[in-house]
């Protein structure tokens, strides 16, 4: 008798779908099924199948199929969606909303019709509206529609204070909130090193300019790759939220979730710190904030805010 595995769909096997497809199988987390447009269909065959030909030499148990047939994603515990364009040197997240809502529509049709019981995670930009996109189309409870966003901003962060401090990676913590563009809010004083406020580890001038590396992170790599933006730490990232929400861990993590008066906003998707599990978004943690970092917040929310209107 087969193996019953959960299963993982991810829609879009571009560069983030691909990783973030062989991440989630090299974890043994679920059977993954890889899906993309019925032009592509023979390359996401053939991406599927070399991973899955990577399994017995790495020594992980899971099947990995590609297709364009939503068919074959029926019953998806969780549907990643990564499908749409990447921005280029000069563009901003922004100016990809008018192509990539529309994929987000009929991409979510498919998931509901196939899959109705999901939790989707949204990956494709800009994430914030892409997110509350899905979450119209789909009709699903909010705690099942969320976006990724904070834990790439954060482990940008993580990574830069690491190399600053040389300390490790593991021992550095950070909290970044607000939209996934160039005015997030990295909160300093919720950033540790080992349990150490990084405030008294890092001169203010260091801290400021490691904040707007991370702020600016998407684009740094942007420029560098010249045709594409960023799929290893973005696909570690939804790595992260599937292991959660399968394990049902109850991690604290940040996810683009919809806002019902949380932080005094509503009717916005936005990343704050949540707790992901089983049901998916199991709850919003609230920080207190200073008013230096809710106006900063409030900036935040404008940008998002303008972006979610060319959706509606
Ligand atoms: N939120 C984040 O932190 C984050 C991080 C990295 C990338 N992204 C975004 O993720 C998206 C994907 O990035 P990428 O690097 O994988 O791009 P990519 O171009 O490599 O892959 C996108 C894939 O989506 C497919 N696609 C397009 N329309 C589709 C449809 N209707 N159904 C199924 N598949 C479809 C394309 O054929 C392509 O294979 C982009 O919008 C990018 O900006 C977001
Ligand atoms: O910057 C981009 O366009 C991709 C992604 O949002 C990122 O932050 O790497």
């Amino acid at each position: 008798m087969a193996i019953q595995r959960r299963k993982v769909s991810v829609i879009g096997a571009g560069f983030t779908g691909a990783t973030t497809a062989l991440m989630v199988a090299q974890k043994e987390l679920a059977d993954v099924v890889l899906v993309d447009i019925p032009e592509l269909e023979n390359q996401t065959k053939g991406k599927a199948l070399d991973m899955l030909e990577a399994s017995p030499v790495q020594g992980f148990d899971a099947q990995i199929i590609g297709t364009a047939d939503y068919k074959d994603t029926a019953d998806s515990d969780i549907v990643v969606i990564t499908a749409g364009i990447a921005r280029k040197p000069g563009m901003s997240r922004d100016d990809l909303v008018a192509t990539n809502a529309k994929i987000m529509k009929s991409v979510t049709k498919e998931i509901v019709t196939y899959s109705p019981n999901a939790i989707i995670v949204v990956l494709t930009n800009p994430v914030d509206a892409m997110t509350y996109a899905v979450y119209q189309a789909s009709g699903f409870p909010k705690e099942r529609v969320i976006g990724q966003s904070g834990i790439l901003d954060t482990a940008r962060f993580r990574t830069f204070i690491a190399q600053e401090v040389n300390l490790s990676v593991k021992d550095i913590t950070g909290f970044v909130l607000g939209g996934h563009g160039d005015d997030m809010v990295p909160l300093i004083r919720y950033s540790y090193a080992g349990g150490v406020p990084l405030e008294t580890l890092v001169s203010k001038e260091r801290l400021d300019a490691i904040v707007e590396r991370t702020r600016k992170g998407g684009g740094e790599i942007v420029n560098l790759l010249g045709n594409g933006s960023a799929y290893y730490a973005p696909a570690a990232s939804l790595a992260e939220m599937v292991e959660a929400i399968l394990k049902d861990q109850r991690r604290v993590l940040p996810a683009i979730t919809l806002l019902e008066g949380e932080y005094g906003y509503d009717g916005i998707y936005l990343g704050v710190p949540t707790v992901l599990g089983g049901a998916g978004l199991e709850k919003i943690i609230e920080l207190d904030l200073t008013d230096e970092e809710k106006a900063a917040l409030d900036k935040s929310v404008e940008s998002v805010k303008k972006v979610m209107d060319l959706v509606d």
